[in-house]
């Protein structure tokens, strides 16, 4: 994998700017050369820092976008703790992207509590995306949008979950996620690290140290440590608060 490339910003304003900068560029790359820009969207502060300029930009073609989830939680659409729920307020309610082109877990399965049921059907979303034509690996999404937890945690791959050596499946079943709600699906991190770019947002002194370890600490096993894209390009944006320990800020 080439060096992460990291971005501080003196606040999210500036953060929310740049980023949006990032999105437009690597849409319409990925529009030009694919005809589509394939997305995976996290929950937490993401996708208010993620919309809060991108919204308001003209010209995105929308229409070509391809949006997943990158965990999420076994609630329904409409809960409080849906990631789809939250994105959908902070960012698609602002934008057009087609509805049918936002990949949503299904809700009819919620009652039976079959979670392979669940797991399934997400997977074979990604296959109806990603492997129309040849048969793949993994899907090789244009840009993954990430979080960090204090504690390291990325997507809902947690530090110690033996989840993190999953390496054949592409979407897993967590029942006793350490945050809650304790019932999630995660993209597996194989899948997170087979993408053409990824893009972490932190910001706030309350991730100063875990920062510190992922991104200097090349022996780490924290999750967000392990996202190093096979040949995909790793960046990070940061606000001052969040990057003062890092000694490449300096
Ligand atoms: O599923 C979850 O529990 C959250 O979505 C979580 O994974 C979040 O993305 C990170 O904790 C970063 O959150 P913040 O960016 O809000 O700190």
């Amino acid at each position: 994998m080439s060096a992460p490339i990291v971005y501080t910003f003196p606040n999210t304003q500036e953060l929310s700017i740049s980023l949006a900068d990032l999105v437009v560029k690597l849409c319409k790359e990925s529009i030009e050369i694919r005809d589509r820009f394939t997305v995976g969207i996290s929950g937490g502060s993401l996708p208010k820092l993620l919309a809060a300029d991108l919204k308001n930009r003209q010209g995105i073609e929308w229409e070509k976008w391809e949006v997943f989830f990158c965990d999420e939680r076994l609630v329904p659409l409409d809960h409080e703790d849906s990631n789809y729920s939250l994105c959908k307020k902070e960012f698609f309610d602002h934008v057009s992207i087609p509805e049918d082109q936002i990949y949503t877990i299904n809700p009819s399965l919620l009652q039976e509590e079959d979670e392979e049921e669940i797991v399934d059907d997400y997977e074979k979303k990604l296959i109806s995306v990603f492997a129309t034509v040849n048969s793949v690996k993994f899907p090789v999404f244009d840009l993954l949008l990430l979080g960090v937890g204090p504690d390291g945690h990325t997507c809902s791959l947690f530090p110690d979950h033996p989840l993190l050596d999953e390496n054949i499946g592409w979407v897993a079943y967590i029942g006793d996620s350490p945050k809650p709600p304790p019932r999630r699906i995660t993209f597996t991190l194989p899948v997170v690290n087979h993408a053409h770019n990824i893009a972490f947002v932190a910001t706030g002194e309350g991730k100063q140290d875990v920062l510190k370890e992922i991104i200097e600490n090349s022996e780490s096993k924290l999750p967000s440590a392990l996202v190093k894209p096979v040949t995909g390009k790793l960046y990070w944006f940061l606000d001052d608060a969040a990057a003062t320990k890092l000694t490449l800020s300096k």
